[in-house]
């Protein structure tokens, strides 16, 4: 059984090695031949209908609707040859840093 906590690193590999994967059977791969527009194209559609979900505030459909933004959104960092550990490094960079604090130090400049 897999680990459900390592689910994104195994999703950020699943995305890096549908590079050279057939359209056909890829959906991943056919995003990345169509190219960087159709990626964010999609991003832009998943968060429209994730701001649905939330305005609905049905949980489920907030849940469904963030995954499709999740895998979209490292659909886009695959495609720029990064992975889930970059956007992760990033978070544990801001960790414990207000977000008050941290506007105030680019506002008070
Ligand atoms: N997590 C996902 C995932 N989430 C959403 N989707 C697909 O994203 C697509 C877009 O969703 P929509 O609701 O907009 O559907 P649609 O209107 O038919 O899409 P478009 O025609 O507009 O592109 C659908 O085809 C979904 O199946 C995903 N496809 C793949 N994954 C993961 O990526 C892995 C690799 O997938 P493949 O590259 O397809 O093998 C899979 O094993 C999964 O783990």
């Amino acid at each position: 059984m897999h680990n459900t906590h390592d689910v994104l690193h195994r999703l950020s590999e699943t995305l890096t090695s549908r590079r050279n994967a057939d359209p056909e059977s890829s959906y991943t791969a056919q995003l990345f031949a169509k190219g960087p527009d159709s990626i964010l194209k999609k991003i832009g559609e998943e968060c429209a209908e994730l701001i649905m979900a939330g305005k609905e505030g049905n949980k489920l459909h907030v849940v469904r609707e963030s995954a499709d933004v999740m895998y979209h959104l490292m659909v886009l960092l695959a495609f720029n040859n990064l992975s889930i550990d970059d956007l992760l490094q990033e978070m544990r960079r801001r960790e414990g840093i207000s977000g008050v604090d941290e506007k105030k130090s680019r506002t008070s400049a």
